[in-house]
């Protein structure tokens, strides 16, 4: 370990974050009521240019009025390239309560954008007498997002987690491809018996926003899967994002909802096998030894720190 000791990422929930564009209030009652730990309140992309105000006013009354319960509840903003991201900071902050935990900021491209809504957040803050500091998750979905992910994470104490937008960072790549997230159909390896193999494109970014918010104490999450026709795809991405230490995903429909969680929720089989690696090194710990077999393969102190994730995972889960 780095003299600079690993900051932990913040101990809640975040398994699945449930968006909604902010112009279809009818809506707001069933995320409320959906199994999701992070409500999405949309003012961006799914909101048309003419739909920003409405929406804004829906999401502050949805804010004051809604009964979310635990969840933690954020407000995606436009992109600080657009003319509506001030007024949803300044009415949002203005107008709603104590509600709103977080706001995600779209399109980040440097800790610049993040000084900026920092200083306005700070200041409505300020103006209102608001006590409780909104927090803020961002998307790294741009080429300059990725390149500064480092400093993005590190930009403000107000930062709390970080997702990975697919269709945007395609776009801004460009990638040739319109799919969004999961298994793209040209990329692939050609086996010896000429059999296709696909790999994974999003292994890149996702492997940098890990390290940057592992590095900075953030929760990494993974954005959104397009396709809510495709349970099994869906599934197999929210599986390798879990793998590459990623502590959930968003949901653009209900339906995965439940997914998102079986998958950042670890399995009975999983809490099992790392209890028993613990209670394994605890007894070689007594023997003097820092190392032990267990079921035929080598645990050893590196085994406690890989079987505390699992473990504290499934802790914050059941409480
Ligand atoms: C690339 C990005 O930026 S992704 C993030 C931004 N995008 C979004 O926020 C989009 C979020 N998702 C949606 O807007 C919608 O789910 C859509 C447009 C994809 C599909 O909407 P629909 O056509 O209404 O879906 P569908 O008919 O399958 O809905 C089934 C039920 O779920 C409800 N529902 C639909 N979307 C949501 C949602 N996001 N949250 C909660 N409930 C929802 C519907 O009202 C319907 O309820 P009912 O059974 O009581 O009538
Ligand atoms: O905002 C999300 C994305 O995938 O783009
Ligand atoms: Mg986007």
């Amino acid at each position: 370990m780095s003299f600079k000791v690993q900051p932990q990422a913040p101990s809640m929930p975040n398994r699945c974050q449930l968006f909604g564009p902010g112009s279809r209030p009818a809506i707001f009652e069933k995320m409320a009521a959906s199994a999701a730990d992070v409500i999405n309140l949309d003012l961006e992309d799914s909101v048309a240019p003419d739909d920003k105000p409405q929406a804004r006013a829906n999401i502050i009354e949805a804010l004051n009025d809604v009964d979310w319960g635990t969840k933690t509840v954020s407000v995606r903003i436009n992109g600080l390239d657009t003319p509506y991201w001030y007024r949803d900071v300044v009415e949002v902050l203005e107008k709603a309560g104590d509600r709103i935990d977080r706001f995600m900021i779209p399109k980040v491209g440097n800790a610049g954008d993040i000084y900026a809504v920092d200083a306005l957040a700070s200041a409505v803050e300020a103006a209102m007498g608001r006590t409780k500091p909104v927090r803020f998750e961002v998307i790294i979905e741009t080429a300059a997002g990725l390149a500064h992910v480092e400093e993005i994470a590190a930009a403000s104490p107000r930062m709390e987690a970080m997702s990975l937008g697919a269709a945007d960072y395609a776009a801004s790549m460009g990638m040739q491809t319109t799919g969004i997230g999961g298994t793209q159909e040209n990329y692939y390896m050609v086996a010896p018996d000429g059999s296709h193999h696909w790999g994974d494109p999003w292994v890149a970014p996702i492997t940098a926003i890990v390290a940057a918010c592992r590095t900075h104490g953030l929760l990494p999450v993974d954005g959104p899967f397009g396709d809510f026709s495709d349970d099994q795809g869906f599934t197999a991405q929210a599986r390798r994002s879990a793998t590459l230490g990623m502590v959930g995903k968003w949901a653009i429909h209900p339906k995965q909802v439940a997914l998102a969680n079986e998958v950042f929720t670890p399995s009975e089989a999983q809490i099992t096998e790392a209890r028993e690696i613990l209670a394994a090194m605890e007894q070689a710990t007594k023997d003097g030894s820092g190392a032990a077999v267990y079921k035929g393969r080598l645990v050893d102190l590196a085994s406690i720190r890989q079987a505390e994730v699992i473990v504290k995972q499934a802790e914050l889960i059941t409480g």
